[in-house]
């Protein structure tokens, strides 16, 4: 994983492209869990982002690189946008409506498998302030789990939000990230939409993301696993320090806020911990391509979720 090139590297390296080459951003946006890491995840081709069964498990803008003959596709994945109750979920939409304003298309998912409902019109009518000239192209996601009447019915649906939206769709296509039906045919849509321009990327970068970040979520993810209920959104990660050697030592904190959400992460003598460690470090190994030792500490950080000193310390 490395920087992007300087512009003076994509000059040159655009007259080795053939004319009519296309690169930009794009993002995706919907309700929590419809299914916008996946989706990012089928299109990139390897998982970057995380994905889980809870809502807001992505906190940050993780990129993943499309590269194709004809273009380049840089995916910024967002956090879900929420009514924010704390200065987190403040943040976070802050973190979103940046993400707006900078990309050059915006992929707005509602899943096949429910109605179009107050929270989709709310996230048009917040879109709808920050996009007049940015196209929009409405993504009906999930459609493996539902007849094909249902996806006719849900296609309308998304239409209606146009109204909401204050503009038509640029595109309304359905998807299924699972099965991969129709990924390609999105994949054309949202490169369609972008400037013509060099890669924006060398070839084979897949994320932008930094290698500390992936690694924390990756542990977060671990650690989340099997105890969403108790744990839902009291749990951070910060990776302290990486210590090259014979084997590449990896320290990192997972945060929780209140002692017993330390005992639940631990577990029986230590025994849940473990069972975190091993199944993060899999995915480091995966992620990094060499062998890893890590070590995990687990700290109770009182309400983090409220205090700006320590949300920035954990890296809000
Ligand atoms: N059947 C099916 N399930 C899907 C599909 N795409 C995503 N899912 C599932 O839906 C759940 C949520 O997916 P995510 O990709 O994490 O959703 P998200 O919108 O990124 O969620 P947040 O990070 O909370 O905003 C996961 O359990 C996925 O496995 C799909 O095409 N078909």
């Amino acid at each position: 994983m490395s920087t992007p090139e300087s512009p003076g590297d994509a000059a040159e390296r655009s007259s080795t492209h053939q004319d009519g080459f296309r690169s930009g951003f794009a993002c995706f946006v919907g309700r929590p869990n419809v299914g916008k890491s996946t989706l990012t995840n089928a299109l990139v081709g390897q998982k970057v982002a995380i994905t889980s069964s809870r809502p807001q498990t992505t906190r940050h803008a993780i990129r993943g690189v499309v590269h194709r003959e004809d273009g380049q596709l840089v995916l910024v994945d967002t956090p879900g946008l929420h009514r924010p109750r704390t200065l987190l979920g403040e943040r976070l939409n802050d973190v979103v409506h940046t993400t707006w304003a900078e990309v050059d298309v915006i992929g707005f998912c509602v899943p096949a498998d429910q109605a179009v409902g107050p929270g989709d019109r709310f996230i048009a009518s917040e879109l709808a302030k920050v996009t007049a000239k940015t196209p929009v192209i409405g993504i009906l996601t999930k459609t493996d789990l539902v007849r094909p009447e249902v996806i006719a019915e849900r296609l309308l649906a998304l239409q209606q939000l146009s109204e909401t939206l204050g503009h038509e769709f640029a595109e309304i296509v359905p998807v299924s990230a699972s099965s991969g039906h129709q990924v390609s045919l999105l994949a054309d849509l949202l490169l369609a939409r972008m400037p013509p321009g060099p890669p924006l990327y060398p070839e084979g970068e897949l994320s932008d993301e930094p290698e500390t970040t992936l690694i924390a979520e990756f542990v977060r993810e671990a650690a989340l696993e099997g105890v969403r209920d108790e744990l839902p959104h009291s749990l951070a990660v910060v990776v302290e320090e990486m210590t090259p050697g014979k084997v590449l030592t990896v320290r990192a904190e997972i945060f929780v806020e209140r002692d017993s959400q330390k005992s639940i992460v631990i577990g029986k003598g230590g025994s849940r911990l473990k069972h975190v460690g091993t199944e993060a470090r899999r995915q480091i190994e995966a992620l990094l391509g060499e062998k890893v030792h890590l070590d995990l500490f687990v700290k109770v950080a009182k309400d983090w979720q409220r205090d700006p000193r320590q949300l920035r310390r954990l890296g809000f």
